[in-house]
């Protein structure tokens, strides 16, 4: 505990919890969004630092809300910075704290993230944290630190342009999924992940948690989202030229990320095994139970239970199908481009999942229908709120038809079986992803939720 009136971290906890109860939610990494949030709990406060004018504390906290009437609990880590003086870049990142000591995201703070590097150069534990670096990998000391652009579930920052540190804000007990699949990436020498490098977790709930990771970073790298939006933008630019003869034509790229996830998909399969499943024991049927669950939040989507029940029955009758551990979130922002090769990123799973959920073995066909949905999310999201233009629609239609048949091919070059070849399965995924697209976008970006409407249309007819 934290406590000495000589320092800038003197915030007293009750001050604190108050101004998280209100803080948490606005941050675009809260994962109960449509929730109230009911009270806050400080679980762990472990001072990084603490100086009379600057501090810096790891916190994790237990955050109990109401969401659809039901209580949930969930843990968050959230470093914070204590500072007497404010610079400009750190103002957008305070916390409703009153007082001569400003209180904020400390993520966002260089000096801060490099505390983390050093606590991984050093390996020791710090408090109830322990800093773990990989068999063979070191970190060096006094690496600066740097605030990653973009704001996702979770915040990742740079060290020294060489290493990537992301801390997991939402952190449920047990070890995460990205940790445990990149470390069986690294046993089968996969070449489409960034190696990783370290790790650090603490007990939480009396299991050992991960609480972030470090690996190498892609500084040469383009998102697949960003790359493939650029592709479009081309598309829709050049009206009638056709989309093979466009210098931005995404086929070779699509080609490409297919093969990058099939080799993936192997590697895993290599390393961590595979079963052969009924397609009923598979998370098929929950397909249903998540159209009713959203139709609870948007309910025009309750005219499709009948057709989707009919598709999930077609899918049962493929018998059935190889599982495996997935990556289980795939789309164009989680696939990096670097001038040798595509790298897959982020194998946390999908967000709504537990921890347990994410872990299960699944088919790769739903990594296949999450680049599919993101293929159409792509050639489709620039049209969302213009009035309707068939001609556009086309364009935007025939860039995403020609990319996925050159993911699928890319695919099949490497894994020798083509994902076309289980078409109703694979379609029952594709509408699995497109309805939690559904409530992801309602609760999300309102404005992008004709994107997924549009396809669960388009996926039960
Ligand atoms: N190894 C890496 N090298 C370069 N950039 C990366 C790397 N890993 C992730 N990124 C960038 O960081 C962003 C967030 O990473 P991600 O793992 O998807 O985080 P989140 O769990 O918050 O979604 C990505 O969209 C990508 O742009
Ligand atoms: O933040 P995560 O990477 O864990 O994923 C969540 O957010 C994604 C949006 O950032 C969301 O993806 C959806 O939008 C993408 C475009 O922004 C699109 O490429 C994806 O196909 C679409 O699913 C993802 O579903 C959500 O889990």
């Amino acid at each position: 505990m934290v406590g000495s009136s000589s320092s800038a971290s003197r915030t007293v906890e009750p001050q604190l919890t108050e101004a998280l109860a209100t803080w948490l939610p606005a941050q675009r990494w809260f994962g109960a969004k449509g929730s109230t949030v009911d009270s806050v709990q400080i679980l762990e406060r472990e001072v990084l630092r603490d100086e009379p004018h600057f501090a810096a504390e790891h916190l994790l906290v237990e955050v109990r809300m109401t969401q659809d009437g039901a209580v949930v609990t969930q843990t968050y880590q959230v470093p914070l910075g204590f500072r007497t003086e404010l610079t400009d870049e750190l103002r957008p990142w305070v916390l409703p704290v009153a007082g001569e000591v400003a209180v904020f995201d400390g993520l966002r703070d260089p000096e801060i993230i490099g505390l983390y590097g050093d606590a991984f150069a050093s390996g020791n534990s710090t408090g109830s944290i322990e800093f773990n670096i990989v068999d063979g990998s070191s970190v060096p000391s006094g690496l600066p630190g740097r605030v990653l652009g973009a704001e996702q579930s979770n915040t990742s920052v740079i060290l020294g342009d060489l290493l990537l540190l992301k801390l997991f804000r939402q952190v449920p007990p047990g070890v995460s999924p990205d940790v445990e699949l990149h470390r069986a990436l690294a046993e089968a020498g996969s070449a489409n992940v960034a190696p990783l490098r370290g790790w650090l977790e603490a007990v939480v709930g009396g299991e050992p948690t991960t609480l972030g990771m470090i690996q190498d970073f892609a500084a040469n790298s383009n998102e697949g989202w960003t790359a493939a939006l650029a592709s479009v933008r081309e598309v829709f630019d050049s009206p009638d030229t056709p989309i093979e003869e466009l210098p931005g034509d995404f086929a070779r790229d699509a080609h490409r990320i297919g093969a990058a996830v099939a080799h993936v998909h192997h590697d895993l399969a290599s390393v961590l095994g595979t079963v052969e499943r009924s397609v009923e024991s598979t998370a098929v049927e929950e397909i249903l139970a998540r159209i009713s669950g959203v139709a609870r939040v948007v309910p025009e989507i309750a005219q499709y239970i009948p057709a989707a029940t009919a598709l999930i029955s077609r899918a049962e009758a493929s018998n059935s199908t190889t599982v495996q551990r997935i990556h289980g979130d795939l789309h164009l922002g989680q696939v990096l481009g670097t001038p040798e090769r595509w790298l897959l990123i982020d194998f946390e799973g999908e967000p709504a999942k537990t921890l347990a959920e994410r872990k299960q073995m699944d088919s790769p066909l739903r990594d296949v229908a999450g680049m599919l949905r993101s293929f159409d999310y792509a050639a489709n999201h620039l049209l969302v709120d213009q009035p309707e233009d068939p001609s556009m629609r086309e364009r935007a239609d025939l860039w995403a038809a020609r990319s996925i048949a050159a993911f699928f091919d890319g695919y099949a070059s490497v894994a020798g079986q083509d994902p076309r070849d289980e078409a109703d399965l694979l379609r029952a995924y594709e509408l699995d992803k497109a309805v939690y697209e559904v409530l992801y976008e309602a609760r999300n970006r309102p404005t992008w939720l004709s994107l997924p409407m549009r396809a669960v249309e388009r996926l039960v007819s």
